[in-house]
């Protein structure tokens, strides 16, 4: 897991690093303008195109000018330095590297409060006016600047982080932030960069290592962490010799009306896939003869109009409820039955989700260590309306642990949130995957995983992981526009089995 760090935290391992690598703070800010510089020249070969270098007077603006320093050594020749004083502070790195750069022949020009703001055409404009040490949402010059920048035709590239965004916290939706094509950030991706808001403002991220001490960083113990491939790989366990069906689980996928029999195969073939040793789906009597068709592997209870199934509930190993079931009153019956009955961890998706945002009283019934898997819209059902993913990640905290659930909510980088206030931030997935149906196989996956004896917590992390990997496996390579769900299911087993290579 990379730990994800807030803002203050990171100063706190930028100044660790400095006081017990130890380093001296300009030599590390040299490293970071280093790892910024090798990054750049390799996707920016041409020497001749022009640069402009947009500084602030703090260490931003201080990577800014040592960046440049390297630049001009490259050979890079249309180079010109734009410094914002629009304060009177500076810092001491920026100021010697100032002073180093002074001895080279790079245009420089100061910016002062009310001074006519250059003029920018073609070209890159490099942004290190203000980075991880924004402290309030820009005003006055910086904002004029960064509104007339975000109007010119240039590609923009930010150091660090596109000036004026929060590296974590609420992000105002009116506010001035530099719009960023590419963001080459220092460490680690900040919170707020995997949250749909960077959105508008990050169009391609890299993040180049720093060197700061990791151990220190592992001690601060954050409840943010992103999984990695090696999580997974140290996760999944092996198929042994002499098992058998049982061995595996038996998960129930209780899903589908008759014009959403599409979400019932999904999320049981995708639970087939997904390993679990037997399959039942509960779904309406006439989707009987499309689930044999589509996928005879996966056995069936069937639902009469409004009777209840009769179903032997404990001898599942876990149950999945909601793609496409809709919320009718049978529906409703079905699914307090199901909160009656069995209290092992269950999944919950799509209508089931909305059952319980319009029947509260049902929570009280949610087994322990159950999994939600809401999307943004079922996720203010749920939990009322929400005007920042910030907001919804403390309110996601809070219900976690409130009601011993854990909550994956789904988005580019979907997040796993537990009862014990942790963030799981999931790495993979693509936008290929922006399909229907993609959530319904996601539930598959998760009830698959529980059926195998997977923790709830492992189950989540594991089942996004795998997840979006199948998909990237085939959109990636192949460049495909979209990834269809169905043949993303096909995929699992091959993405699994390279996972435990
Ligand atoms: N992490 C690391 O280990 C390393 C980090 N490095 C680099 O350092 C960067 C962080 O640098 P930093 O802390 O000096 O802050 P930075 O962003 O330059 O801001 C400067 C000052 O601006 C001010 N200010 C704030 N908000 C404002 C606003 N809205 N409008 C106007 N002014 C505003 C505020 O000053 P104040 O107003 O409080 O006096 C603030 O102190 C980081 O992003 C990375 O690039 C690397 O060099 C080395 C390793
Ligand atoms: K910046």
């Amino acid at each position: 897991m990379l730990p994800l760090l807030l803002a203050s935290q990171i100063r706190e391992a930028d100044a660790h690093t400095v006081a017990h690598e130890p380093i001296a703070s300009i030599d590390l800010m040299e490293r970071a303008s280093k790892a910024f510089v090798g990054w750049f020249v390799n996707h920016f070969p041409d020497k001749n195109k022009n640069i402009a270098i947009y500084c602030g007077t703090g260490n931003n603006g201080g990577d800014g000018v040592a960046i440049a320093r390297m630049l001009y050594d490259h050979g890079y020749e249309a180079l010109s330095v734009k410094i914002a004083r629009f304060s009177s502070r500076s810092t001491d790195e920026f100021d010697k590297n100032l002073a180093r750069l002074k001895r080279l022949d790079v245009p420089l020009t100061e910016m002062e409060n009310g001074d006519d703001l250059p003029e920018e055409s073609n070209g890159i404009v490099i942004d290190a006016l203000l980075g991880t040490g924004l402290n309030k949402p820009l005003e006055g010059e910086y904002e004029k600047l960064v509104k007339y920048l975000n109007s010119v035709k240039c590609t923009m590239v930010a150091v660090d982080i596109p000036t004026g965004f929060f590296a974590d916290g609420e992000i105002d939706p009116d506010a001035t932030i530099l719009k960023a094509d590419l963001v080459i950030t220092f460490q680690q991706p900040k919170i707020n960069f995997l949250l749909p808001e960077s959105g508008p403002y990050i169009g391609c991220l890299e993040v180049v290592h720093i060197g700061l001490d990791e151990k220190f960083i592992r001690s601060l113990n954050s409840p943010y962490q992103l999984v990695e491939e090696k999580d997974i790989r140290a996760k999944l366990k092996h198929r042994k010799r002499f098992t058998n069906k049982g061995t595996y689980g038996h998960a129930l996928i209780i899903a589908g009306q008759p014009e959403t029999m599409g979400a019932a195969l999904l999320s049981s073939s995708a639970c087939a896939y997904a390993g679990a040793g037997l399959t039942t789906a509960c779904i309406p009597e006439n989707g009987l003869i499309a689930l044999n068709n589509h996928q005879p592997e996966v056995m069936a209870i069937v639902r009469k109009e409004k009777e209840l199934p009769d179903v032997d509930w404990p001898k599942f190993s876990t149950i999945a409820i909601g793609p496409g079931l809709g919320k009718d009153a049978a529906s409703l019956k079905l699914f307090t039955r199901v909160l009656a009955s069995f209290d092992r961890p269950v999944v919950i998706d799509a209508d089931a989700i909305n059952m319980l945002a319009s029947n509260p009283d049902l929570w009280k019934h949610v087994p322990k260590g159950s999994i939600l898997t809401p999307h943004v819209k079922e996720f203010d059902r749920l939990f009322g309306e929400h005007k920042s993913w910030w907001q919804r990640l403390q309110t996601g905290k809070q219900q976690a642990k409130n009601y011993d659930v854990y909550i994956v909510l789904k988005n580019d980088y979907t997040i796993t949130i537990t009862p014990v206030e942790k963030f799981y931030f999931n790495s993979t997935s693509n936008a290929a995957m922006a399909s229907g149906g993609m959530g319904d196989v996601l539930t598959g996956i998760i009830a698959a995983l529980l059926a195998q004896k997977y923790s709830s917590e492992d189950a989540c992390i594991i089942g996004n992981y795998i997840h979006g990997k199948a998909g990237d496996e085939l959109a990636l390579p192949n460049r495909m526009y979209a990834v269809l769900p169905g043949r993303l299911i096909t995929q699992l087993p091959v993405t699994m089995v390279k996972l435990m290579a």
